[in-house]
């Protein structure tokens, strides 16, 4: 999707992004037949299985417990989508070059970007965690922007679904962030699906209906801000805390498999509450935690951790990557979204 030059500035086209563009994947439609009926694939759908991808990725067990598909149906459906979708094993260099095609998306800020390798990184879990004010939903905010910008402007072609949890999404806010580059509000505005869950299964399901709208249209960013908060409130106390981490596994492998099916970058906000343990406060005077334990630390692929700096400055550190060394930058929240800190703010 090019972008134009106008005089000095470079103005993004906002892109149509309900083409049938190359590179979605193949929808369930495609294994009707060989004995696999459209009612079939109705079922599916109605499960979240909505592509080819998708029903390769899911155990025999799991296509089992969709109401009317039988354990013969299952084989057939698990052995059709595997003659599709590759699941073998492959070279590392066919992987690396898979990987080298794959698309950040810009944050807005160049240091931030830099920090991150490029930006955002798309078919994977980026999470966000830190207290109250860190930045967190304005970052996400941001990227609900940028994700839909060309890719040689930072962005992602595509739109951008959004979660709320914690009813903190501003649509004002985009505005002024689509106004600085250059694209249309409104048109901006029409590519963010937004949904406001208001329990655990709720949370849930509406993760079934993206993967149905990911497959008719061209998505490039999945946001739940927050993740854990629903989660806190719907099991409480230690007698559900066994349950409520196996509905938190299930939804993050679900957001997983949403990644990979669709390339989509997806990013997650996350609270902190104090660590008490001694060896983590003998190093730093305010350790902090991120919540969800180690469902959530093993699920996110990137963390990183937004803390308070001086004035609209804030501070990003990598805590947990499987690429990038533990560094930290500085990045701002301004009327525009995030940015870089400007000199005068630094004095
Ligand atoms: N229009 C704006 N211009 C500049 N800064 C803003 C603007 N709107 C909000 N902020 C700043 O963003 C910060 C809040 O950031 P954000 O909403 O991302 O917090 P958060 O980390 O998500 O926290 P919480 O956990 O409370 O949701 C505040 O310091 C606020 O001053």
């Amino acid at each position: 999707m090019p972008s134009q030059e106008i005089g000095n500035t470079t103005v993004a086209s906002v892109p149509d992004v309900d083409d049938e563009s190359d590179g979605q994947p193949l929808s369930v439609d495609h294994l009707e037949g060989n004995g696999i009926t459209k009612n079939d694939v109705q079922k599916l759908k109605l499960a979240g299985l909505c592509t080819i991808e998708s029903v390769a990725y899911t155990s025999k067990k799991t296509l089992m417990t969709i109401k009317g598909i039988s354990e013969a149906k299952a084989d057939k459906l698990s052995m059709e989508a595997a003659k599709i979708v590759p699941l073998g094993f492959t070279t590392a260099t066919e992987f690396h070059h898979r990987r080298s095609e794959l698309i950040c998306l810009t944050t807005g800020s160049k240091q931030l970007d830099t920090l991150l390798g490029g930006g955002i990184e798309t078919g994977s879990i980026t999470e966000l965690f830190g207290e109250f004010r860190t930045g967190k939903s304005q970052l996400c905010h941001t990227l609900a922007v940028t994700c839909q910008l060309p890719i040689d402007m930072g962005g992602g072609e595509g739109k951008c679904l959004y979660i709320d949890t914690e009813g903190t999404f501003r649509p004002t806010r985009l505005v002024l962030i689509a106004q600085r580059y250059g694209m249309n509000p409104d048109d901006c505005l029409d590519n963010v699906a937004y949904a406001r869950a208001y329990n655990t299964e709720h949370q849930y399901n509406l993760l079934t209906q993206a993967a149905q709208m990911m497959s008719e249209s061209r998505f490039s960013l999945l946001v739940v801000d927050s993740i854990m908060s629903l989660y806190r409130t719907d099991f409480a106390g230690r007698g559900e805390l066994s349950n409520r981490q196996t509905q938190v596994a299930k939804f993050m492998r679900l957001l997983q498999r949403l990644a990979d099916e669709f390339g989509i970058a997806v990013v997650i906000t996350n609270q902190v509450v104090a660590q008490v343990d001694g060896m983590a406060s003998m190093y730093n005077p305010d350790p902090k935690k991120p919540i969800g334990g180690n469902i959530i630390a093993h699920a996110s692929t990137t963390r990183l951790s937004l803390k308070k700096g001086r004035g609209q400055n804030r501070i990003c550190k990598i805590y947990d990557s499987p690429c990038l060394p533990e560094a930290d930058c500085q990045f701002a929240i301004y009327e525009d979204g995030i940015g870089d800190p400007r000199d005068e703010d630094n004095e």
